[in-house]
């Protein structure tokens, strides 16, 4: 289905594109021939190539440092200012509302989210806020079952987006062109860019939304200068348009405080011939991560395998991190291998992409999720508990063909009453798989002689 969808390599690079049926149309550096030859354009010239308007999307404020600037010029057929005023429209399970229902510090999960099926009502991705909690001040982990009208677009005024998609593929149409995005790949689409998307049958995913931070890469400090998630292993589209005129008129949904408004142009959004900057969406494909972990003895905190983090102002403390648990060795002596039984000050979200997880025998399940809340304590069921306590340490590979992730934050999540209860997903029975957990307290223990 991604057919011959090209791409450029890197990430936040200053990248610049054009589309190829209309070479020149990138001012930069160009001269124009009906002007004096020594005549360079820039970034906003007096007449742009192809007659096309200039438009700067910010990012970050104009005066952020050279380091966290980020704003790209569009070269489009039409300006985005032109179009009908905005108007509410129904928000359906969305929610700004983080009151309503009581919180909840249990330890919570969900049986995998029911994918709605278009047969029973089509279904716009921007109707999906199927909001299964929200983050603090912020939304946080949706999960969405996705379908797209044509004429439609999405943005979101608030913060960015992190899409995670855990079945089927999803064509995601932007105005710096297109991206094929699979499960096992994720997509980031930053606050105001203009997106439609198109899926091929039952499709489901997570997103996580952040305000007021973009995703970095983490540091990577002693590792050294290659790792983790590689700059060059980020795909950003190319430049794409469509010269489309709708008389009936093209719906831009506009996420804004919160709230959903609507207004109606008579003309395709995605109009840019050219651009260039580096404010960009772009996609990866987990299985290029390179995993750094123990090899000698011990359990390394799970921060070791943070592909993308939204950093908050405090330092070391994300907003988000995006974490994943890929495939890998298994090889840490004398240990118990499993993640730890803890609390933390962080909430942690987890979704499964495919198969299954590490520190439960059963009961997560790809297109579910669980939340631990801020100090809720959690940790391996009692059948990973007793496997991995008697196990021969032999390197092994764990998680093999599987793709677990988590969603860590230092705010405190809300969970929606769509969450809670409207989907009907919430596994009430999550608390037994502690409950054979028993006692192995033995008070004539002594030391082994070594
Ligand atoms: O809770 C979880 O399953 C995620 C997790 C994994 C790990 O290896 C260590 C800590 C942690 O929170
Ligand atoms: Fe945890």
């Amino acid at each position: 289905m991604s057919g011959s969808l090209s791409y450029m390599s890197g990430f936040g690079n200053e990248f610049s594109s054009e589309d190829p049926r209309c070479p020149g149309s990138l001012p930069e550096g160009q001269v124009t021939p009906n002007l004096n030859d020594s005549f360079f354009l820039y970034n906003n010239p007096q007449v742009c190539p192809y007659g096309l308007y200039a438009e700067q999307l910010s990012g970050s404020a104009f005066t952020c440092p050279r380091s966290t600037n980020k704003r790209s010029w569009l070269y489009r057929i039409l300006p985005s200012v032109k179009h009908k005023p905005f108007t509410p429209m129904p928000c359906g399970d969305l929610t700004e509302n983080w009151d309503e229902v009581e919180p909840d510090p249990n330890q919570l999960r969900w049986l995998p989210f029911t994918i709605l099926k278009s047969t029973e009502k089509k279904v716009d991705f921007v109707e999906i806020p199927n909001l299964a909690m929200v983050l603090g001040s912020t939304y946080s982990p949706a999960t969405l079952p996705w379908l797209t009208s044509e004429f439609v677009c999405f943005n979101n005024s608030d913060g960015d987006f992190l899409i995670v998609p855990q079945q089927g593929d999803i064509l995601i149409t932007t105005e710096f062109g297109k991206m094929m995005v699979e499960p096992n790949e994720i997509c980031v689409i930053q606050q105001g860019m203009r997106f439609s998307v198109d899926v091929f049958g039952e499709t489901r995913g997570y997103i996580l939304e952040v305000y007021g931070a973009h995703f970095e890469l983490p540091d990577l400090g002693p590792i050294g200068a290659n790792g983790l998630a590689n700059p060059r292993d980020f795909l950003c589209p190319v430049a794409w348009f469509e010269d489309r005129t709708v008389p009936s008129g093209y719906t831009i949904i506009n996420k804004y405080q919160g709230k959903l408004f609507a207004c109606q142009q008579d003309f395709s959004p995605f109009n840019v011939v050219a651009w260039h900057g580096n404010y960009t969406p772009y996609k990866y494909n987990l299985k290029h991560f390179m995993a750094v972990n123990c090899v000698a003895f011990d359990h390394a905190d799970p921060s070791i395998f943070t592909v993308l983090t939204a950093k908050s102002t405090k330092p070391g403390v994300a907003i988000a991190d995006f974490v994943i648990f890929p495939p890998r060795w298994g090889v840490a002596d004398h240990t118990f291998r499993p993640p730890y039984y803890h609390r933390n000050c962080m909430s942690e979200f987890m979704g499964l992409i495919k198969g299954h997880y590490e520190a439960k025998e059963e009961g997560f399940q790809p297109g579910g999720g669980s939340l631990h809340s801020i100090m809720t304590p959690h940790g391996p069921d009692a059948d990973c508990f007793q496997k991995n306590s008697t196990a021969e340490l032999k390197p092994e590979r764990v998680a093999e063909g599987t793709m677990a992730f988590m969603f860590e934050s230092s705010f405190s999540m809300a969970v929606t009453k769509w969450g809670l209860e409207t989907c009907q997903r919430l596994d009430k029975t999550y608390y037994q798989c502690w409950e054979r957990l028993r006692s192995h307290f033995n008070p004539n223990w002594k030391p082994s002689k070594q």
